[in-house]
């Protein structure tokens, strides 16, 4: 079984990263910014949202972490997405979610100008990437692509069956699966007989929240397990959606929680931010 180690590629993303800062700083004179808007105080997303801003400031990127109140109205929230807009230090603009339920996600992220949306939410990115077009990449999704690729993993022609057709994981998973011309098959809750496809999967990616729902006996002997699952166990342990002892030795490759995607999904949050710093050099030049 070979562990398909996120934590040591996304260090190797990371390095890439300060390069092309450093070039970007020399050569264009554009040190990349982005902007973190954090509402409310849930600890987790605190941490993700620290941990960005620590990435970011080693690898010489800007950032702004703009915490607001969990009391703020929803046009707070857009005159603060319309101001970051219009400021040319940000090159990013990155709305942490889940959003408390009184503003409406929707409107808040079709507010971001689709050239700084390095999460690639805006429709207008959903849009270019589902058309196989040059777009901004849901991190997550993004991360689990380039990982398929450092590790030689082909997935042209593969049966893979994602679990989970959340619009920041499962929907784009599938969509970048299937421009690079794997079978895809996207499961949800509702799905009646899960492990009958899972059975069926070259590789089965995972995304869902449900501790440790795939077992061993749900997989074919050799396939490749991509855990997106992030739960905290009430031991404050991290655990993923798979059941890494169960499975380890029945596949071929498997990503460990911790340790696994979720350190690819802020390597990528970078390469984006790079993405759009050079974007804005363009319009600069024009
Ligand atoms: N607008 C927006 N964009 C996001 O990209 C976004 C978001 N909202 N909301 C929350 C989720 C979650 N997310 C993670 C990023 C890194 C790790 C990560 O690095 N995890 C480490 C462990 C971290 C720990 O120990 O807590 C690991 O899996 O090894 C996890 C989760 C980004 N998200």
């Amino acid at each position: 079984m070979i562990l398909l180690d996120g934590k040591a590629l996304s260090e190797k993303i990371k390095e890439e990263v300060k390069v092309e800062v450093a070039e970007l700083v020399e050569e264009k004179q554009i040190t990349p910014g982005l902007a973190v808007i954090l509402v409310g105080n849930d600890a987790a997303s605190a941490t993700y949202v620290a941990s960005k801003a620590k990435s970011c400031k080693n690898a010489g990127i800007y950032s702004v972490v703009h915490e607001m109140p969990e009391s703020i109205t929803q046009e707070e929230l857009l005159e603060t997405i319309a101001r970051m807009n219009e400021n040319p230090k940000l090159d990013g603009i990155l709305v942490q979610l889940p959003l408390p339920k009184h503003i409406d996600t929707t409107v808040v992220l079709e507010a971001i100008d689709p050239l700084k949306d390095v999460d690639g939410f805006h429709p207008y990115n959903v849009g270019r990437m589902v058309s196989n077009l040059d777009a901004f990449l849901p991190a997550t999704p993004f991360g689990v692509m380039r990982m398929f690729e450092e590790y030689g993993i082909e997935v042209s022609g593969k049966n893979v069956v994602v679990i989970g057709s959340s619009d920041i994981v499962g929907k784009p998973m599938a969509s970048l699966l299937i421009n690079a011309k794997a079978t895809v098959t996207v499961c949800n809750s509702r799905t009646k007989d899960l492990a009958f496809f899972t059975k069926a999967a070259d590789i089965v990616v995972i995304a869902v929240g449900v501790p440790h729902l795939l077992k061993a006996d749900m997989i074919k002997d050799g396939a490749i397990v991509i855990d997106v699952g992030i739960n905290r166990l009430d031991t404050g342990k991290l655990t993923g959606d798979a059941d890494f002892e169960d499975c380890k030795n029945k596949c071929s490759h498997i990503t460990p929680v911790p340790g696994g995607v979720g350190p690819m999904t802020i390597g990528m949050l970078l390469k984006n931010t790079i993405k759009a710093a050079k974007l804005r050099e363009k319009r600069e030049k024009k």
